[in-house]
C-alpha cells in the first residue's frame, strides 16, 4: 500500500513538473514584485470601492473615454477591478484574492516551495466561494456582500433545497473544511468547550477573589504583615525580599510550594527534551500514522463478522441446585455416624452444594489427627457407600477436612450458562475459557495463554471430547477470526469434523494440504515441524521489534510502530488441539514428541498454545518431558489410582463420577469442576453460523515444511534446486541483500531451508560467498539481469 502510494505521488509530481518553467533570479524579482504590488493595488481598490463604488458605476459604462473620471483611489482601473472582483465576482470575500496574489509574490521573491502555495490557493479559493455564498444568503439582491457569484449560487441552491437546506449545506461545508484543513475532530471540539468552560470558571473565581480585595485591604495591620510575607507572585519568581502587592489571590499554602518547584523546574525540562528527541523518529511517524489512519485494526478484513449469539446454545431444565434438605441431612448424618464409628468427633460441619457434588466441610474435634482421617479415606467412602466420594484432608488454606459426596441428581452445567456468565463475558483474558462450574457453583474461567498448555486425560466416555468442545466454543465466543487460529488434529476422524465449516475463518493449515483438520498421523509431523518454524519466525519478529511477548508485539503493531515492509504483521494466537495423543505417540513416537516438547517449552511467549487430550494416561504417552511442560492438566474420571497419578501427580481422578466431572490443576491446588456441557448439535449450529459468514480467501497458512530428506546442502544441479529457488532469488535481488533471515521472513521458511537456498543461490552465482556477520553481497543488480542470468544458465 505504502509503496503504491509513493508511486502515485511520484507520478503526480512528475506530471505536475512537466509544464513548470524555471525563472531566472531577475525574472523572479520582476514577477514577484509585480504580484506583491498587484496584490496591494487590488486591496486599495477594494477598500476604496466601498466608498466610491456606487458613484463610479457610470464611469464604468464609459471606461474608454478620457473625460470620464472615477472616484476610486486608483481611478478607473481601480473601479473596474473592484467591480469585476467584488460586484460581479465574489463580494467582500475577494479581499482574500488580493491576499493570495500578494502571498504568491512573496513566494516567488523568496523562492519558497510551490506546493505550499498551491495549497494556499486551493483552500483560499474554497473559502472565497464559501464566504461569498454565505454572504449571498443574507443579501437580498445582487449585493456587494456576496457578489454576483454568491447571489446566483444562493438563488440556485434555494430553488432546489430551500433556505434551511442551503444553510445546512453551508454548515456541512464548514465542518468538512475544518475537519480536513485543520484536522478538527469531535473530541477536540469537546476539549475546547471544556477548557473554555474552565477558563470562564477561573475567571469567575478570580472575579470573586477580586471582590474580596477591599476586605483584604481592610485587614488589620498585623494580618497584612503576615499575608505579605507569603505573597510571592508565582509567575515572577522573584526573591522573597520583593514584598507583595496588595491583592491576595492564592491561599498561602499554595504559595509555600513555589520555591521548591522553582528549584526543580530546569532539571525536569532537560529530561523531557532528551526523551522526546530519542523517541522522535519512529514514534513520531507512528503517532502521525495513528492520527491519520487510526490504530491498526486486525479485524478490518472481516469487519462485519458477527460473533455467534447465545441462543445457539441450549438451556437445560435441570440446571440449578437440585439437592434438597432431606438429602443434605441424610448425608450429614451418615458422615457423622461413619466418623464416630472410627472415634472421630466433629466440632462443626458445613455444606457447599455444587452442580454434581456437595462438599461437606468438617472441623474435627480438638486432638484428632488429620492423618487418621486421611488413612481412613477408603473406609469412610465404603461406609458412605457412594461412588465418587473424595476426601480432602485438609482443604488447602483452611483448617478443615472436606468430604465431597455426589448429589443424587446431578445437574448439567450448560455451555449457555458458562458463556453467558458475567465472569466470562467481562473477562479481559487473552484466551478465556469457560471450563464449567466449581463446587460452589461459580463459573470457572481460565486463561489458556497463562496455562500456557493444557493436558487433558480421562478414560473413554468420561467427557474429554465435550471438554475439548467447551474449550473451542469458549474461544469462538470471545475471539475474532483474526485473533486466533486453530490447528486441529483428530486421528479418530469424527470428533472435530464439524469445525471444517470454519476452516477459512479460524483454522490454520499447511500450504499444500487440502483438509485443514489433520486426521493422518504422518501429516501431523509436518504440521508440528511447520509450527516450530512459525515459532522461530515469530521469535525473530519479536526480537526485531524488541518485544517480550505476543501481546506487547501486537500492541506495538496496532500502534503502527512496526513496519509491515520489514516482515511485521499482526500475529494471531495459534491453538493446537490434538484429540488422541496416545494414538499419535504410538504411531510416530519421538518424531512427534520432540517438536511437541520444543513447542511446549518455547511457544508460550509467541502465542502458540497446545491442548493435548488422551484416553490412555500411561507413562509412555504422558512422558516426563511432556508432563514437565504441561503444568495445567485436566483429569476426567480414570479407572485406576495409577492413571490418576500419571495425570495429576496424585490420586483423585479415580474417585470422580464421570460425565464431565473433572479435576483441574495448574501446578498446585486441585479444583473439582463440573465441565460445561456442549452437545454436537450446538457445535454444529455455531460452526454453521460462523461458516455462513464472509471468510478469508483461505485458511491461515503455516510456513511450508520440507522434510530433511529433500535436497542436499549444495545442489549445483539446476534440476535439484529447491522449488522456491526463483522466488528466493527475486527476494534477494529486489532487496539487494543476501541474508538467510530475510528469506525466512519473506518466504516464511525455516532456518535450514533458507540456509540451503542461500547455498544454491551462491552456487548459481546470484549471491557472493559467506562474509561472517555481514549479509552476503548480491551479484545481480536487478530483476531484468536476474532473468537474463537464469535464462543463460539453461542454455
Ligand atoms: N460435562 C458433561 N455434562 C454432562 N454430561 C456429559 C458431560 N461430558 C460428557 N458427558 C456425557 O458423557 C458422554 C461421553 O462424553 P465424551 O464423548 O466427551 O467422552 P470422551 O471421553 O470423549 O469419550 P471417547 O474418549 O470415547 O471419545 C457424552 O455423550 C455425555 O452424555
Amino acid at each position: 500500500m505504502a509503496k503504491r502510494k509513493t508511486k502515485t505521488k511520484k507520478s503526480t509530481t512528475k506530471k505536475l513538473k512537466a509544464p513548470s518553467f524555471k525563472l531566472s533570479s531577475q525574472q523572479k524579482l520582476v514577477f514577484g514584485s509585480f504580484l506583491v504590488i498587484f496584490g496591494i493595488v487590488l486591496c486599495i481598490a477594494f477598500v476604496s470601492f466601498f466608498f466610491t463604488g456606487e458613484i463610479d458605476q457610470s464611469a464604468l459604462s464609459d471606461f474608454s473615454s478620457r473625460d470620464t473620471k472615477a472616484e476610486n483611489w486608483l481611478s478607473k482601473s481601480g473601479a473596474w477591478l473592484s467591480d469585476f472582483f467584488i460586484q460581479k465576482g465574489f463580494g467582500i470575500a475577494s479581499f482574500i484574492f488580493s491576499g493570495l496574489i500578494f502571498l504568491s509574490g512573496v513566494y516567488v521573491l523568496m523562492d519558497l516551495p510551490k506546493s505550499k502555495l498551491r495549497k494556499h490557493w486551493f483552500w483560499g479559493t474554497l473559502i472565497v466561494l464559501w464566504l461569498s455564498v454565505i454572504f449571498g444568503f443574507f443579501a437580498h439582491k445582487n449585493d456587494i456582500l456576496g457578489g454576483t457569484v454568491g447571489f446566483e449560487i444562493n438563488a440556485f441552491l434555494q430553488d432546489f433545497i430551500g433556505k434551511i437546506g442551503t444553510i445546512l449545506l453551508l454548515l456541512f461545508g464548514l465542518i468538512t473544511y475544518l475537519a480536513i484543513r485543520f484536522k478538527v475532530t469531535f473530541e477536540s471540539i469537546l476539549k475546547l468547550f471544556k477548557s473554555a468552560k474552565k477558563d470562564i470558571k477561573d475567571e469567575f473565581s478570580d472575579l470573586k477573589d477580586e471582590t474580596f480585595v477591599p476586605v483584604d485591604n481592610a485587614l488589620s495591620d498585623e494580618a497584612e504583615a503576615i499575608k505579605a510575607a507569603f505573597e510571592i507572585p508565582l509567575e515572577k519568581k522573584e526573591p522573597v525580599v520583593k514584598k507583595a502587592p496588595k491583592v491576595v489571590k492564592e491561599p498561602p499554602v499554595k504559595l509555600e510550594v513555589a520555591p521548591e518547584t522553582k528549584v526543580e523546574e530546569p532539571e525536569i525540562e532537560i529530561k523531557v527534551e532528551e526523551t522526546a528527541e530519542e523517541l522522535s523518529e519512529t514514534d513520531n511517524l507512528a503517532n502521525k500514522l495513528v492520527e491519520d489512519f487510526g490504530q491498526f485494526d486486525p479485524t478490518l478484513e472481516l469487519s462485519n463478522y458477527q460473533f455467534p449469539p447465545l441462543e445457539l446454545l441450549k438451556k437445560y431444565d435441570t440446571e440449578g441446585i437440585t439437592i434438597n434438605q432431606e438429602e443434605l441431612e441424610e448425608n450429614k448424618n451418615r458422615i457423622v455416624d461413619t466418623l464416630s464409628n472410627y472415634k472421630i468427633g466433629i466440632a462443626s460441619i458445613k455444606a457447599t452444594i455444587g452442580p454434581t457434588v456437595t462438599l461437606y466441610e468438617i472441623v474435627p474435634e480438638a486432638g484428632i489427627r488429620i492423618s487418621k482421617i486421611k488413612n481412613l479415606e477408603d473406609d469412610i467412602a465404603l461406609s458412605l457407600s457412594a461412588l465418587g466420594i473424595r476426601i480432602i484432608a485438609p482443604i488447602p488454606g483452611k483448617g478443615t477436612i472436606g468430604i465431597e459426596v455426589p448429589n443424587k441428581n446431578a445437574t448439567i452445567v450448560s455451555m449457555h450458562s458458562a458463556i453467558s456468565s458475567k465472569k466470562f463475558q467481562s473477562s479481559k483474558m487473552q484466551l478465556p475459557i469457560a471450563l464449567g462450574k466449581t463446587i460452589s457453583n461459580e463459573t470457572f474461567v481460565v486463561d489458556l495463554a497463562k496455562m500456557p498448555h493444557l493436558l487433558m486425560a480421562g478414560a473413554t466416555g468420561q467427557g474429554k471430547s465435550v471438554g475439548l468442545n467447551a474449550v473451542l466454543t469458549s474461544l469462538l465466543y470471545k475471539k475474532h477470526p483474526a485473533e486466533v487460529k486453530f490447528i486441529l488434529v483428530d486421528p479418530k476422524k469424527v470428533e472435530l469434523t464439524l469445525y471444517n465449516h470454519i476452516e477459512r475463518h479460524y483454522l490454520a493449515k499447511l500450504p499444500d494440504s487440502e483438509e485443514a483438520i489433520i486426521t493422518d498421523n504422518t501429516k501431523v509431523i509436518n504440521t508440528l515441524n511447520s509450527l516450530c518454524i512459525e515459532m522461530d519466525n515469530r521469535y525473530e519478529l519479536l526480537k526485531n521489534a524488541m518485544c517480550r511477548n505476543i501481546a506487547e508485539y501486537n500492541a506495538k503493531f496496532k500502534a503502527r510502530k512496526l513496519n509491515p515492509n520489514d516482515g511485521h504483521q499482526f500475529l494471531p494466537y495459534i491453538v493446537l488441539v490434538v484429540d488422541e495423543f496416545a494414538d499419535l505417540i504410538m504411531t510416530a513416537g519421538k518424531e512427534v514428541e520432540t517438536p511437541i516438547a520444543r513447542l511446549a517449552q518455547l511457544a508460550r511467549a509467541i502465542g502458540i498454545h497446545l491442548i493435548i487430550a488422551t484416553q490412555r494416561p500411561s507413562v509412555n504417552v504422558i512422558t516426563g518431558i511432556i508432563k514437565a511442560n504441561f503444568p495445567a492438566r485436566i483429569a476426567f474420571r480414570v479407572t485406576s489410582k495409577i492413571d490418576s497419578r500419571t495425570i495429576l501427580d496424585g490420586s483423585g481422578a479415580d474417585q470422580l463420577i464421570g460425565r464431565g466431572d473433572m479435576l483441574y490443576t495448574q501446578g498446585n491446588d486441585m479444583i473439582r469442576i463440573q465441565c460445561a456441557f456442549v452437545d454436537t448439535p450446538e457445535v454444529e449450529r455455531i460452526t454453521d453460523y460462523i461458516g455462513a459468514q464472509k471468510a478469508y480467501p483461505d485458511a491461515y497458512l503455516l510456513p511450508e515444511y520440507v522434510g530433511e530428506e529433500s535436497g542436499t546442502s549444495l545442489d549445483i544441479d539446476i534440476e535439484d534446486r529447491d522449488k522456491l529457488f526463483k522466488e528466493a532469488a527475486v527476494v534477494l535481488v529486489t532487496a539487494q541483500q543476501g541474508s538467510a533471515s530475510l528469506l525466512q521472513r519473506k518466504l516464511k521458511l525455516g532456518y535450514n531451508r533458507a540456509g540451503r537456498l542461500i547455498d544454491q543461490l551462491e552456487s548459481a552465482g546470484i549471491v557472493g560467498p559467506f562474509e561472517g556477520s555481514k549479509a552476503r553481497q548480491v551479484l545481480i543488480p536487478d530483476l531484468v539481469a536476474l532473468d537474463a542470468h537464469l535464462e543463460n544458465e539453461k542454455l
